[in-house]
């Protein structure tokens, strides 16, 4: 996850975005749109009754190959896809980037159409409007809320959500409403978004959901840049040149933490380690008079399964077989990207 902290008025009811949307705004598209729950309950209704499994991808659009490698996972094992495109308001705080989030609609349309998997392509868009999510409104400032949120307590404060306090509320709400809309048979997640993902999961099982249910719900690993490793992400498209030349430097710095803990340092030596790769590439910088600034936010290692922080002086060996999330953040300018490792035997997580 990454943000540019722009900063706009606190917000009160919004609507603004896809307000207005109704099929005659739609961009043409061969795969069927829905932006309503009761058309998208009428298709989902025809195929429980063909008994046919549907996979589930939900995500804010302005797709890229991180997406795609979800949209193919989820080919692969169905006989349908969705895919939904919901910036949701309610895990943006009020100084972060909702107004300004790309929004591709018409080019994510077309990559989607040229996905394909053996004989399958995607099956439908769902598209809703902010109002069709948020029947009574949804107010950015979660003091003014009213209604129904969905909170995963214990969860969702450490990593990203020290950073982001609500966001996680934001995200829970919104992935019920999709799970209770969409019905999916299975859904799929990406690794970048590993707390997400995880919590997610966690909520899953804690509501005894069933569309999808625990098992059902994948964790895919992180779509990289071939060249220099960087996360895809659709916040790149905020970084600058230059930013975009020193925003490798996270992945970097996990993998030196990654090397350290192998080798048998403490978790307080590798986050040390990963913190001493961002200072050289902030010492280059300057000594290059390159016209960006790189500041990192945090580099820690957290227990996959309660997310409580690794203590200081832990070792790879005492972990056993547990697996430990070693997650980082740094701002590039104003944009903040997210990324992560995960230390252990990893398939028991990403499944
Ligand atoms: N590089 C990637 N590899 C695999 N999955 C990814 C990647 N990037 C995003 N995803 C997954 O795609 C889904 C939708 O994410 P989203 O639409 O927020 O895109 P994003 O690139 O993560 O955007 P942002 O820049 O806002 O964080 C999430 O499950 C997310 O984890
Ligand atoms: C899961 C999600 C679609 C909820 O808005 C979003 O957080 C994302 O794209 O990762
Ligand atoms: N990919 C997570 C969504 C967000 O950062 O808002």
């Amino acid at each position: 996850m990454l943000f540019a902290c722009i900063r706009r008025p606190a917000s009160t009811l919004i609507f603004s975005h896809f307000r207005n949307m109704s099929s005659a705004s739609l961009p043409p598209s061969s795969i069927p749109i829905f932006t309503t729950v009761a058309e998208y309950r009428e298709w989902r209704r025809r195929a429980f009754v063909e008994n046919k499994s549907v996979g589930f991808v939900p995500t804010m659009g302005a797709l890229h190959e991180g997406h795609l490698t979800l949209v193919r996972r989820s080919l692969q094992e169905n006989d349908l896809t969705v895919l939904s495109i919901f910036v949701n308001p309610a895990q943006f705080a009020p100084h972060e980037d909702l107004a300004t989030y790309p929004r591709t609609l018409e080019r994510d349309l077309e990559v989607l159409t040229e996905q394909q998997v053996a004989d399958r392509q995607p099956s439908a868009v769902f598209l809703p409007t902010v109002k069709e999510m948020y029947p009574s409104g949804i107010n950015q400032d979660v003091s003014q809320q009213k209604g129904t949120f969905v909170e995963v307590k214990g969860y969702g404060e450490q990593m990203e959500g020290k950073s982001r306090p609500m966001f996680f509320r934001g995200v829970a709400t919104v992935v019920t409403k999709l799970f209770n809309a969409v019905e999916p048979t299975n859904a799929y997640f990406g690794q970048k978004d590993i707390q997400q993902a995880l919590l997610l999961r966690r909520m899953v099982t804690d509501l005894l959901l069933s569309h999808p249910s625990p098992d059902h719900l994948h964790i895919v690993p992180t779509a990289r840049d071939a060249t220099d490793n960087l996360a895809l992400s659709s916040r790149n498209a905020y970084l600058s040149p230059e930013g975009r030349k020193v925003a490798p430097a996270l992945y970097a710095s996990l993998q030196a933490a990654e090397n350290c803990w192998s080798a048998g340092g403490s978790k307080r030596e590798c986050v040390d380690a990963a913190a001493g790769i961002i200072q050289q590439w902030v010492d280059q910088i300057e000594e290059q008079g390159w016209a960006v600034k790189l500041k990192l936010d945090y580099v820690d290692m957290n227990d996959a399964g309660d997310f409580e922080v690794v203590g200081d002086e832990v070792v790879q060996t005492e972990k056993g077989g547990e697996v430990v999330i070693l997650s980082g953040a740094v701002y590039v300018d104003q944009t903040r990207l997210i990324d992560n490792i995960l230390l252990g035997s990893v398939d028991k997580v990403t499944r």
